[in-house]
């Protein structure tokens, strides 16, 4: 059970406050992780009641959540030929200066894609997600045969990397795109930007969770409310 600022209604006033913003007509991307399906639900609901929407799912977590839902679903060529997305709504493992790490649901290379096609990507969270500065380790995405040679490129850019077992399976997490991550800490990180590029000119490494400038606003879901900020 997570912290009065990490509880789920906070998550669910967020996720419905972004939900709000879809109108008529609008190419959704779908973010992944427990606050995106707040938003991803709310949708559903405002499908049954009329909203004419396309969502593009970030992952198949989110795929499933939107057919159950009931919120139909297009692939990201088909709404690239559409027109494009209009608005993705997508959740944060921290969110700081405008800038954010994600990736707790192993989903971060499609939700990079997809939150960066977005005309307008709107982050939702609850209040512990919210730091000065951030700190919080990065997932980072890589093909299976690069894991010794991508490990000693973290170690070596100051990181301390760790392989990403699951729970209830022997071995290591495999993403929906049957790569492995690991969760790499650097402390404090003081320039997201340039451990960005870094990361990104690592052979081998598939995605990172470093989301830099690239959202748009967020929206805190908090005790009794919601605060939107422009990122
Ligand atoms: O990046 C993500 C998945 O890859 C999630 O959006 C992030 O982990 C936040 O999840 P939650 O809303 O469950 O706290």
């Amino acid at each position: 059970m997570k912290t009065e600022g990490g509880s789920d209604a906070a998550k669910r006033r967020a996720g419905e406050s972004a939900a709000d913003l879809v109108v008529d007509g609008d190419v959704v991307g779908l973010g992944t992780g427990s606050t995106a399906a707040h938003a991803i639900r709310a949708l559903g609901r405002e499908v049954d009641a009329g909203l004419d929407v396309h969502g593009v799912p970030t992952s198949f977590d989110a795929r499933r959540l939107a057919r159950e839902a009931g919120v139909p679903l297009l692939a990201l060529d088909e709404a690239m030929d559409a027109g494009g997305i209009d608005l993705a709504i997508d959740g944060a493992d921290q969110v700081a200066d405008g800038d954010l790490v994600k990736g707790g649901g192993a989903a971060h290379a499609r939700e990079k894609v997809v939150d960066a096609a977005a005309a307008r990507f709107v982050v939702v969270a609850d209040p512990s997600k919210e730091a000065d500065a951030l700190s919080h380790p990065v997932p980072v995405e890589l093909l299976p045969d690069a894991l010794p040679t991508v490990e000693a490129a973290l170690r070596a850019a100051g990181g301390e990397p760790a392989l990403r077992t699951a729970e209830r399976k022997d071995g290591p997490v495999v993403t929906d795109n049957g790569n492995l991550v690991v969760d790499c800490d650097f402390g404090r990180i003081d320039s997201p930007e340039a451990l960005a590029r870094t990361l990104s000119a690592t052979p081998g490494v598939v995605e990172h969770g470093l989301f830099v400038a690239l959202a748009d606003e967020v929206h805190v879901g908090t005790a009794d409310g919601v605060r939107v900020r422009e990122l």
